[in-house]
């Protein structure tokens, strides 16, 4: 049975959701963000990623629309709800004149479960431990987002919205992150889930259980990656083929050897008769594919558009 016909517990619940800037609209009908996983949050640059992340996480609040939380419709983002999420952003999330000890200190003050230990001990782990003294503005982004990472996993929380948090990590800490999101879910044994921006998409995908491609400021398609991974399929051919393909297959790449693109596993009937070899997708395959299917000049568009 597919994930997604099982029933589902929701995070984050959220309806008519809009939001204008100039050309920009962000508008999305529906929303739910499943409790227990790490959901991604996949689009191209100004898709409207970080404007939802922002309004989820409270930092946005002139939009129109209703959010609730931790399966509860009637729980907005007051005070109590706010205590059990954790966010992580690339903005100036604290002051820049604030040190990694003053950092220290105010989580201590503003957040009731905050473990001072546990954020000395994370410092030393992502290697910042060194510059206790240091300002936030002398910080690289690198170890700004360690920082902001560290503050936020010595919490005790329930949801983390973390937009681009592997952005400015290098590889060896982006796998470390991928470590410490799956352990944070682990700990949580079901309780608790996580909310993430990311254009890093390979090196995120095996901390990905669920995911939202995002364009135009709406979804375009959304569902657990083990689910989207029957639902599309890796087709490659013969070059001389290539042409046949019509308009079945998306985000297609030919040399004089042969070509290779994404299509809906419903749609590969329509490929009978060529010399095809089908294979799984990543993730990071689909979502190029759905995205190249929604930019404003592609022919065919959206959700229901035939993709
Ligand atoms: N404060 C603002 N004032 C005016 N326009 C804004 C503001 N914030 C965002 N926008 C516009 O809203 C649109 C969506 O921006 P947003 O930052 O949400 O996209 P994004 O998907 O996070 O992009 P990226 O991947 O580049 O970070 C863009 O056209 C952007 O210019």
């Amino acid at each position: 049975m597919k994930q997604t016909e099982q029933k589902q517990e929701n995070v984050i619940q959220a309806g008519n959701l809009n939001k204008k800037y100039g050309d920009f609209q962000l508008s999305i009908p529906r929303l739910e963000i499943p409790k227990g996983f790490a959901t991604a949050l996949i689009g191209e640059n100004g898709a409207g990623k970080t404007t939802l992340l922002n309004i989820l996480s409270g930092i946005r609040l002139d939009f129109q629309g209703e959010v609730s939380y931790f399966g509860d419709r009637s729980r907005k983002l007051d005070g109590s709800v706010q205590e059990r999420i954790g966010y992580t952003g690339p903005g100036s999330y604290y002051l820049p004149h604030w040190t990694i000890r003053q950092v220290e200190e105010i989580s201590g003050l503003l957040f009731a479960g905050f473990q001072k230990e546990r954020f000395r001990e994370l410092c030393e782990d992502m290697g910042i431990s060194r510059s206790m003294t240091k300002s936030v503005k002398k910080l690289s982004d690198g170890n700004r987002m360690k920082l902001m990472l560290a503050a936020v996993l010595s919490r005790d929380t329930e949801l983390l919205i973390m937009d681009e948090p592997a952005s400015p990590l290098d590889p060896l800490m982006r796998e470390q992150l991928c470590d410490r999101m799956r352990d944070y879910l682990e700990e949580g044994d079901g309780e608790r889930s996580i909310f993430f921006s990311t254009h890093n998409i390979a090196d995120m995908e095996n901390v990905t259980d669920y995911c939202l491609i995002m364009e135009h400021g709406t979804i375009v398609e959304e569902g657990f990656v083990e689910d989207l991974k029957e639902e599309y399929v890796l087709v490659k051919g013969e070059a001389s083929d290539a042409d046949q393909t019509g308009e079945v297959l998306f985000s297609m790449s030919r040399n004089s050897y042969g070509f290779e693109g994404i299509c809906r596993t419903r749609d590969l009937e329509r490929l009978a008769g060529l010399d095809i070899a089908v294979e799984i997708p990543t993730l990071s395959q689909i979502c190029v594919a759905v995205m190249k299917a929604n930019t404003v000049n592609s022919p065919r568009k959206g959700r229901g558009s035939g993709l």
